[in-house]
C-alpha cells in the first residue's frame, strides 16, 4: 500500500487518520455527511472488489486520495444552492458522489460511457441517502441537458472536454464565477491550459492540504 509520509500504519488507523483530516479541512461538515462519508470506505471496498473503479492497491487511501481529492473543487467555487453540475466521465462517482454529500442543494448528473462503472456510483449514492444525484449511462457527446457548470477528473485533456462540453454550459449565470469547466488535474499542465490561457484559472490543492498526494495536484477552472 502506498503510505502518505505522516500516515499511521495500520488499516483502522489509516482510515481514521484521513476521516479526521476530512473534517478538519471541512469543520463545517454536518453530522449526517460525516456518517455519509464515512460510510463510502465499506462501500466502495465491497463494489470496488466486483467492479473495479479505483486502482486495488489504492482502496486503503479513499479517503484522501479519492474524497478529498473530489472535495480540492470546493477550494476553486462554493456552487450556491440551486446550482446543477454535471460529472462528465465520474466512473465510479468521482469527483460527484463527494460533492453532491458536501453540497446537498446542488444538483448533481453523473455520467459515464461504461455502464457497470455507473452501476456502481448509482448503488453507492443510493445506500447513503443522496438525493441530488441523477446518473446517465452515455458518452458526454450524447448528453444535451444545461448545467452551470462540468466537472471532471482523469478523463481527457482539457481542450477535448471543452470542445464536448460547451453545449452543456447554460447561459443564465449564478454563481460567484461565470458559468464552465472546472477539472481536477496533475503534473505539468501549462501545454494543456496553453489554448485558455488567457481565461484559465488554476490553483495549487497544496496550498489547501497538507499531505504529499497533493503536492502536484491542481484545479483548473475554464469559462465557456
Ligand atoms: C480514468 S477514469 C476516471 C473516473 C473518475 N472520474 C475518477 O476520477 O475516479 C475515466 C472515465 O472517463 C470515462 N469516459 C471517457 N471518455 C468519456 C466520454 N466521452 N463520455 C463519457 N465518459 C467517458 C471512462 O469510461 C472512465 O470511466
Amino acid at each position: 500500500m502506498e503510505m502518505e509520509q505522516n500516515q499511521p500504519d495500520d488499516k483502522l488507523s489509516i482510515i481514521s487518520y484521513q476521516l479526521s483530516a476530512i473534517s478538519t479541512y471541512f469543520p463545517s461538515l454536518t453530522i449526517n455527511q460525516k456518517e455519509q462519508i464515512v460510510a463510502l470506505f465499506d462501500l466502495y471496498a465491497d463494489w470496488n472488489s466486483k467492479i473495479n473503479v479505483i486502482s486495488r492497491k489504492d482502496i486503503d487511501n479513499l479517503y484522501l486520495h479519492h474524497v478529498l481529492h473530489s472535495l480540492g473543487i470546493t477550494k476553486m467555487l462554493h456552487f450556491k444552492n440551486g446550482s446543477s453540475v454535471m460529472d462528465l466521465g465520474t466512473g465510479g462517482g468521482f469527483p460527484g458522489i463527494p460533492l453532491a454529500i458536501f453540497f446537498p442543494e446542488v444538483q448533481f448528473h453523473l455520467v459515464d460511457s461504461i455502464g457497470k462503472k455507473i452501476k456502481v456510483g448509482q448503488a453507492v449514492a443510493e445506500s447513503i441517502g443522496l438525493t441530488n444525484v441523477t446518473f446517465r449511462h452515455c458518452r458526454g457527446e450524447e448528453e444535451k441537458q444545461l448545467f452551470d457548470f462540468v466537472v471532471s477528473r482523469a478523463v481527457m485533456p482539457l481542450a477535448d472536454l471543452a470542445k464536448i462540453v460547451r453545449k452543456n454550459i447554460r447561459k443564465e449565470q449564478m454563481n460567484a464565477l461565470p458559468n464552465g469547466l472546472i477539472c481536477l488535474k496533475g503534473g505539468e499542465l501549462q501545454h494543456e491550459v496553453l489554448p485558455f490561457r488567457n481565461q484559465a484559472v488554476t490553483i495549487d490543492l497544496k496550498a489547501h492540504f497538507k499531505e504529499e498526494f497533493f503536492e502536484t495536484k491542481k484545479v483548473v477552472y475554464i469559462p465557456l
